[in-house]
């Protein structure tokens, strides 16, 4: 068994924990369960959060486990592995660092226009992959833009894959690109970013800023 930051938890264990959290969310959306039904629902929920909220951390996941440098990404709201609202994307990232890329298929949570993705969340996914990219390419940063083209809607309950790339470094600015595709290769969103390796960081020894990386 891995030992977690906060104790002697498996990631597999949290992994299946925040999951069924996010299946309730998805459930909550869909039930048709009449009133009494969701009354009991809502006592037994307020008696589980209350039990949780017993021995919590303060205030959030990454600033409780992070580090100048060292990214705690599990309370993150794309990808964390403990966070209940995030998908969570998981990216495979090629081995130069170059390109990464995420297969995920949104469900009913994520809606904006009916049967379709939000354009926020489109851009929310795409800002997390670009900035990831920044960062496994050697050059991490801030958004400091993000710019995105909605080229066609993009359907809830399809295969989605979201891709980023690296396309150049002037300095302490990184600019990354990415989009959205469906199957049949059909892209719904494409994005240019710029990410900024801030000040507070450039301030810091730079053996320290070879360090950063995001870790769980
Ligand atoms: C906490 C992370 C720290 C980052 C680095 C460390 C570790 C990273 C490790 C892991 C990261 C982990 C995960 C990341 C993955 C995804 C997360 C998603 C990304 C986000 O969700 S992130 C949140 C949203 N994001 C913000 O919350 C930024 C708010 N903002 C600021 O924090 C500042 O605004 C900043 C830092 C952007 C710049 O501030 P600054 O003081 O450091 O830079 P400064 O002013 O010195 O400018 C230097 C040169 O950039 C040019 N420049 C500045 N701003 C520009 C702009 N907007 N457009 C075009 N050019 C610009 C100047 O013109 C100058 O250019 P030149 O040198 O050519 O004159």
């Amino acid at each position: 068994m891995s030992e977690s930051p906060q104790g002697d938890v498996s990631v597999a264990l949290y992994e299946s924990f925040t999951q069924s959290v996010r299946d309730l969310a998805d459930t909550a959306l869909r039930t048709n369960a009449g009133a009494d039904e969701l009354a009991r629902a809502q006592a037994e929920i307020e008696a589980i959060t209350a039990r949780l909220a017993a021995d919590q951390i303060p205030g959030t996941h990454g600033e409780h486990c992070s580090t100048p440098t060292g990214v705690s990404g599990w309370g993150n709201t794309v990808v964390g592995i403990r966070n209940a609202a995030a998908m969570p994307l998981r990216f495979s990232v090629a081995g130069d660092g170059m390109r990464l890329w995420a297969d995920f298929t949104p469900g009913a949570l994520y809606e904006g226009p009916p049967g379709h993705m939000h354009g926020g969340v489109i851009a929310m996914l795409l800002d997390q992959a670009l900035g990831e990219l920044s960062m496994r390419s050697g050059h991490p940063g801030l958004t400091a833009n993000l710019s995105i083209d909605y080229k066609a809607p993009t359907k809830l309950n399809t295969p989605l894959r979201i891709e980023a790339w690296y396309d150049r470094t002037e300095g302490v600015k990184t600019w990354t690109r990415g989009h959205i595709t469906t199957a049949d290769g059909t892209v719904c969103a494409e994005a240019t970013g710029l990410f900024i390796l801030p000040r507070w960081v450039r301030d810091l020894p730079p053996e320290e800023v070879a360090k950063a990386h995001q870790h769980d």
